[in-house]
């Protein structure tokens, strides 16, 4: 368990946030200038925060009621940055030779061969980094953070440095992570679809504060909650690959109601979580039929959240889980759409990327509150 509360004033900001993690990949969520960074700094010991209680599991990093503050080095944090930040003149084994030098002696070690096998890294050990591709660097990157024995890992936006065909390289190295290794993580992004792919737990973020906290599934499904924008809006349904078809597409069962999407690399009963984007769902009021759209889900609306401009999110409690909706408010009056009003969410295929669709991770939960 992962617990933090913090209090922090600079000249024209005031983090003042809470929460408490649960083993997997918590994601701090939240806008430029919302205290991402300045939370990971006062984890890692570069930010002397006013006030605040940090611990990992049965260890105090920072209690400023105790006096206690342990510096940056003997905190136990890999860290894992945008840029991979590798030693140039180092091979990669070498380069993950240095994350176990830095292993207290007597501390619980992960076996270097068991995560060169799980980041795939074996055939790049006695090549030097300017020789790897970016997505290659950062791979070992978190090899060299896992390999020191830590605490807890700290990745801050690991990803946006890299292109579209990269984030889709590194992304399921990060759900094997989550998926395998007992470290907790704090990842920090602002990318709606990393969010949904990796996270065990939400940690949502506005102007300092922690507007919400709790199992991704939840936070993500809420309207109320958009701390990346209403256009990133989208709720995570879980389901079960049945079948590949001929056609290249792949059947889910999600609690009963069967997804078509286009086709999902995984075999068939593997559990996946399938993110939905908001402006990619159609609303209907009779089932249709006649439709091009393969994935019809019925529903019921249980919240409205108006925008500022045109549109309203609609949430619906589907058997498949939430799902969200973003239309027009002229719509939304044209259909009397209303809570308890029984509706038709309609999901082209194509409109779920393959970035969508990931590993299931672990179920998280805990509480926040201000501290
Ligand atoms: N040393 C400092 N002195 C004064 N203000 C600061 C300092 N560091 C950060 N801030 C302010 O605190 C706020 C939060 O900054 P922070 O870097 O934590 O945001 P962030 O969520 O990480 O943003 P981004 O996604 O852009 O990295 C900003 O308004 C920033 O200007």
């Amino acid at each position: 368990m992962l617990d933090v509360a913090l209090r922090h004033a600079f000249a024209d900001f005031t983090l003042q946030a809470a929460f408490r993690a649960p083993p997997g990949v918590t994601v701090l969520f939240g806008r430029s200038g919302s205290g991402k960074t300045t939370i990971v700094n006062a984890l890692a010991g570069l930010l002397r925060p006013d006030e605040g209680r940090i611990a990992v599991g049965d260890r105090t990093l920072l209690d400023t009621r105790r006096g206690i503050r342990l510096p940056p080095h003997r905190r136990r944090i890999g860290y894992i940055f945008q840029e991979g930040r590798l030693f140039p003149h180092l091979t990669v084994r070498q380069n993950l030779a240095y994350g176990a030098w830095f292993a207290p002696k007597d501390a619980p070690r992960e076996e270097t061969g068991r995560i060169v096998d799980l980041l795939g890294i074996g055939p790049l050990l006695d090549r030097r980094p300017a020789t790897l591709s970016g997505g290659e660097k950062q791979r070992v990157a978190i090899g060299r953070a896992l390999l020191s024995a830590p605490r807890l890992i700290l990745a801050d936006e690991p990803l946006a440095a890299l292109d579209e065909a990269r984030k889709a390289e590194i992304l399921p190295y990060f759900e094997r992570l989550r998926d395998e290794v007992s470290v907790p993580i704090l990842y920090v992004s602002h990318s709606a679809s990393e969010v949904a792919r990796l996270a065990t737990t939400v940690v949502a973020l506005e102007a300092g504060r922690v507007t919400a906290h709790g199992p991704a599934s939840e936070v993500l499904g809420d309207p109320a909650i958009l701390p990346a924008g209403a256009r990133e809006a989208g709720a995570v349904l879980t389901a079960r690959v049945v079948r590949h078809h001929e056609d290249g597409l792949t059947e889910l069962d999600a609690n009963g109601l069967a997804l078509f999407l286009p086709q999902v690399a995984r075999p068939p009963g593997s559990a996946v979580r399938v993110r939905i984007a908001a402006h990619e769902v159609i609303l209907a009021g009779e089932r249709p039929h006649d439709l091009s759209a393969l994935n019809i889900l019925p529903g019921t609306v249980r919240e409205m959240h108006p925008g500022d401009g045109p549109g309203v999110i609609v949430a619906l409690d589907t058997a498949a889980g939430r799902v969200l909706a973003r239309i027009t408010r002229r719509s939304a009056t044209a259909m009397g759409l209303r809570p308890g009003t029984q509706v038709h969410a309609i999901v082209k295929s194509v409109a779920v990327a393959p970035g969508d669709v990931g590993g299931p991770g672990r179920a998280g939960t805990g509480g926040a509150s201000a501290p």
